[in-house]
């Protein structure tokens, strides 16, 4: 799109650019949850449902079955011919219907027999994982079109931090919300796609009138639309056959193989290798934050947090010094009264197992723009993904082999933080490798190969799991055994090991191609 220079749109607002951020992230939230919090529900499932570590396993590793095949390809030409606003509807929307079959099969609604629920339960992750893949390029463009600039690396941030929001409060609270069954929290994880795609609705009121308002400028300015490139199958052979590129698309297929399927199964982990509790003791631990007692003092510090945040960042021009440590204090002690006040709350929250890994997806939300920041402002992005994949390394290590509780919790650190820099990294690398008007079939082919490398973890550590257990599986089910994680887990570290060699081949590549990936941002290497 040209810029008018004569008049203003709406994207031209930082409030009306701030709205539509908070609209069209909803989507994000809620297929994230949706894609993510059956982790929490592992061990209910088993007893409630019947289901195996194996069947639980295919039901999440379908959900990829339709993207390996295809149709995030298909959802992006789709997305091309007929514009976000429809494309986010259809996809949104068969979201929603997939998750809404889910939620009637877990029900028993087409039918009571296991592999009845079973089958159709699939059905719907099918129908909603074709969805989610798209809705996140859609998300995505949305994002691009009103903020590209302006504030477009925080607005990205945010976005997918959003997504992860959504992972996290999944993975947390949906034994909570299901109290004790599995339908309840799935009605609730698809009723939020239902209110999700109503702000969609909203969205697209926005983004028609800016469509409007960037027609007239044109006309009045006499200048044409910009037309956006179009899939094209020859974008895609030449995309393969640049080694960067091929390096850093395996590399997203063997990093997040590492990382997304072992989130649905660090909740079940931490409650069979270290004893974390499924659920909360009775009345403790739950939104205690929210109740009555310490909803004031909550109030009290989210008021000073939006107070020092907002004060450090007020340009730096117009502060003094001791404003800005004041600044950095006042969040350094809300920080710090937060956490003590709630000690009693975390010390439970540290010993339940979907509690406990929510936190990796949570961590992210802060360190993904922190590493982003400076990969922006020094670089490194290759040596950076070389680090990740070795902290991904050492948590698969220390979480399958040792059986150290203190191990544990450094392993799932070391996984958060590896999962906070590399996509911290990779991202803005394709977009140095990769000319823009090529990023769209680039995005398209590595979430394809990635589901790929999903699928097949997704449903290989339940069956793995199952095969390893081989021997105890009636006693697990009685409840007088734990089911044991080493070899599942361990098989991930091969992920690790793939991921650090094809990081050093990325850089060895860049090198050769020049593509600056060591380099700050808008630098470009001689
Ligand atoms: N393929 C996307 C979206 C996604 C999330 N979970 C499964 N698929 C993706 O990987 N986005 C990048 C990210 O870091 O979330």
């Amino acid at each position: 799109m040209k810029k008018d220079t004569s008049g203003k749109t709406w994207k031209d607002s930082v409030a009306l650019r701030w709205v539509v951020l908070i609209l069209v992230s909803g989507l994000m939230f809620s297929t994230y949850w949706f894609q993510d919090f059956f982790s929490g529900l592992k061990g209910l499932m088993e007893s409630e449902l019947g289901f195996t570590s194996e069947e639980f396993g295919r039901l999440i590793g379908f959900t990829t079955i339709a993207n390996m095949f295809g149709m995030i390809i298909v959802g992006g030409i789709i997305l091309d011919k007929w514009g976000l606003r429809l494309a986010g509807l259809l996809f949104g929307g068969l979201a929603a219907v997939g998750a809404v079959i889910v939620a009637l099969g877990s029900a028993g609604f087409f039918g009571e027999d296991k592999s009845v629920m079973l089958n159709t339960m699939i059905l719907g992750r099918i129908m909603f994982g074709s969805g989610l893949e798209v809705v996140c390029v859609v998300c995505t463009r949305a994002v691009v079109k009103w903020f590209k600039g302006y504030e477009l690396a925080l607005a990205m941030a945010i976005n997918v931090g959003f997504g992860r929001l959504g992972t996290a409060l999944g993975m947390a609270l949906s034994v909570d919300i299901g109290k004790g069954f599995v339908t309840p929290a799935i009605s609730f994880a698809a009723t939020l796609i239902g209110l999700t795609l109503i702000m969609f609705l909203i969205y697209i009121v926005f983004d028609i009138k800016l469509d409007r308002q960037v027609k007239g400028q044109n006309a009045g300015n006499n200048l044409e639309e910009e037309e956006e490139e179009d899939f094209r199958f020859s974008d895609l052979i030449k995309l393969i056959t640049n080694s960067s590129f091929l390096y850093i698309a395996l590399l997203c297929v063997t990093f997040y193989a590492g990382v997304f399927p072992f989130i649905q199964y660090a909740p079940d982990l931490l409650v069979n290798k270290f004893g974390f509790s499924y659920n909360l003791p009775e009345g403790q631990g739950n939104f205690i934050l929210f109740g009555s007692t310490n909803f004031g003092n909550t109030m009290v510090y989210v008021g000073l947090f939006i107070f020092g945040l907002a004060f450090s960042m007020i340009p730096s021009k117009r502060k003094t010094a001791a404003g800005k440590m004041l600044a950095y204090l006042v969040i350094f002690a809300v920080f710090y009264a937060a956490i003590y006040s709630m000690r009693d709350t975390l010390s439970l929250w540290l010993q339940n197992g979907p509690k406990t890994a929510s936190l990796i997806p949570l961590g992210t939300i802060l360190f993904t723009p922190i590493f982003g920041n400076y990969v922006d402002k020094k670089g490194k992005a290759a040596s950076l993904m070389i680090l990740g994949s070795f902290l991904l390394i050492f948590a698969h290590i220390s979480l399958s082999v040792f059986n150290n509780v203190i191990l544990g919790y450094l392993g799932l650190v070391s996984l958060g933080v590896a999962f906070s820099l590399v996509p911290a990294a990779m991202w803005p690398s394709v977009a140095k490798i990769v000319a823009e008007k090529r990023l769209g079939t680039a995005y398209a082919t590595m979430f394809t190969l990635q589901n790929w490398g999903l699928g097949l973890f997704f449903w290989g550590i339940g069956a793995v799991l199952d095969l390893a257990n081989k021997q105890n599986l009636e006693a697990i089910r009685a409840g007088e055994m734990m089911y044991d994680y080493t070899i599942p887990v361990l098989m991930l570290v091969v992920c690790g090991v793939v991921s650090i060699f094809l990081s050093f081949l990325l850089k060895k590549a860049d090198r050769r191609q020049k593509y600056g990936l060591e380099l700050p941002s808008g630098q470009k290497p001689e």
